[in-house]
């Protein structure tokens, strides 16, 4: 009867292939003392010319195979393995990875296997196995540019391009340890809320679908950014000036006011969803709309808990009871998530914590609450006052009945900031 095949080493100098299914767990190799011939064996034997054990075993979740070697030759001045070069002590174990180079010989002359981990590589197709409607439209690869708690996001080809294929990515979502069917369904409506959102700051949808099929999957085909996100850059730069956080700032409060026209609030809004279309840093995009609400539509799916990130919470979300937390989440969210970005990329610091203080869950989610917004750091650096002032007496206001809308910030960049970038 045949099973998967799970682990194959094939000779590389010797015409030999060994497979390992979940039917023939484990088999003995070795090379006779010539070292021209491979051998190989089903049971656990330490006769010559045996020497080496290879077995699979299940990882502690039991989704997986690991595929281990061990060293068993009782004259090991006669028989030796090496894994990638490196002798393989008596009796120790090592876990073999995807190419891993595995020499059986007499220490002089060697026969040699190459290892190729076929369970991984067919759960890595399976994953990335194009449905087939969406298949003379998209190409996937499987080359993974990124990921996040709940996907992976592949590279991929939109073939149907006039002209040549056009790189592109899909996100790629599934049902797992972080994703429960319940959230599966409220991810879903991630590529549904982007289609209605065609706008040159926010990310822009290609194709999606929901393939039911094993693994149940989510895929989202959308346009490649090759620039960094708004986390990696600020590592890199440190802080931005003024000027350069006005030129940031409108694009996202571009998109912003666009979304919040239709009532849709991002909900997730922080420098790691915010990326460069490319390296010449001109042009970002509002990037994760796994969160995203349209405010408009009642859901039965209640939220009862934060979602999102703790640090860009605003104070009425954190200071919610369960109930009421699904009717205070609105755009007012992403205009607080936007004014301690802002605060961050002039200061490369955060309003919640005083110098030296550690980051605390509890700590956090009572100064976000109770303390007043600085405005030290920012005078520190020299920031004009109407920033200063636009921050963190217009933006980071605790009431969101009385914090700005992003229309609003962009009324004050013109009449105050007097810019019209
Ligand atoms: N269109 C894109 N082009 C290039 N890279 C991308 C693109 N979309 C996402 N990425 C990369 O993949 C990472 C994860 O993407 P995304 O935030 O959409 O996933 P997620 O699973 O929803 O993440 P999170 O952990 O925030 O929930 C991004 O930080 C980015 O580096």
């Amino acid at each position: 009867m045949s099973s998967q095949v799970i682990s194959r080493f094939e000779g590389r100098n010797y015409k030999m292939t060994i497979t390992l299914t979940e039917e023939q767990k484990s088999v003995m190799i070795g090379s006779d003392d010539t070292c021209r011939k491979g051998h190989i064996c089903d049971n656990e034997t330490v006769l010559a010319p045996y020497h080496c054990l290879i077995y699979l075993q299940r990882d502690e979740n039991r989704k997986s195979w690991k595929t281990i070697i061990q060293e068993k030759a009782m004259n090991p001045q006669k028989y030796v393995t090496l894994v990638n070069n490196s002798i393989l002590e008596v009796r120790r174990k090592q876990w073999l990875g995807n190419n891993d180079e595995i020499k059986v010989g007499n220490g002089k002359e060697f026969i040699i296997f190459v290892f190729h981990d076929e369970f991984t590589r067919g759960v890595e197709e399976r994953l990335i196995r194009v449905p087939e409607s969406f298949n003379t439209r998209f190409k996937n690869e499987c080359d993974e540019i990124g990921n996040g708690a709940h996907s992976i996001i592949y590279r991929a080809h939109d073939i149907k391009m006039n002209g040549s294929p056009k790189e592109c990515v899909c996100k790629i979502v599934r049902i797992s340890r972080n994703v429960t069917s319940i959230s599966f369904k409220k991810l879903c409506q991630e590529p549904v809320i982007l289609d209605s959102l065609k706008h040159i700051n926010i990310i822009r949808v290609l194709g999606y679908c929901v393939d039911n099929d094993d693994p149940v999957r989510l895929l989202i085909w959308q346009e490649m950014m090759y620039g960094e996100n708004l986390e990696k850059y600020i590592n890199k730069v440190t802080t931005v000036n003024q000027k350069e956080w006005r030129f940031i700032s409108s694009q996202i409060l571009d998109a912003l006011s666009f979304m919040h026209d239709k009532n849709i609030a991002h909900r997730d809004l922080k420098p790691s969803n915010i990326m460069w279309a490319n390296n010449e840093h001109k042009i970002l995009k509002l990037i994760d709309f796994g969160l995203a609400k349209n405010c408009n539509i009642e859901s039965p799916d209640r939220d009862m808990v934060i979602c999102g990130t703790p640090l860009y919470t605003p104070p009425e979300i954190h200071n919610a009871s369960p109930s009421a937390i699904h009717d205070l989440y609105k755009p007012s969210v992403d205009i607080w998530a936007f004014g301690v970005c802002s605060f961050y990329f002039l200061t490369g610091e955060y309003p919640f914590f005083n110098e030296g203080e550690l980051y605390d869950g509890d700590l956090l989610q009572d100064n976000i609450i109770k303390r007043e917004i600085p405005k030290e750091p920012l005078r520190k650096r020299n920031i004009d006052e109407a920033i200063v002032e636009l921050i963190t007496d217009k933006i980071l206001v605790k009431d969101p009945i009385n914090r700005i809308t992003a229309e609003g910030i962009i009324n004050y960049f013109i009449t105050t900031l007097h810019c019209n970038e």
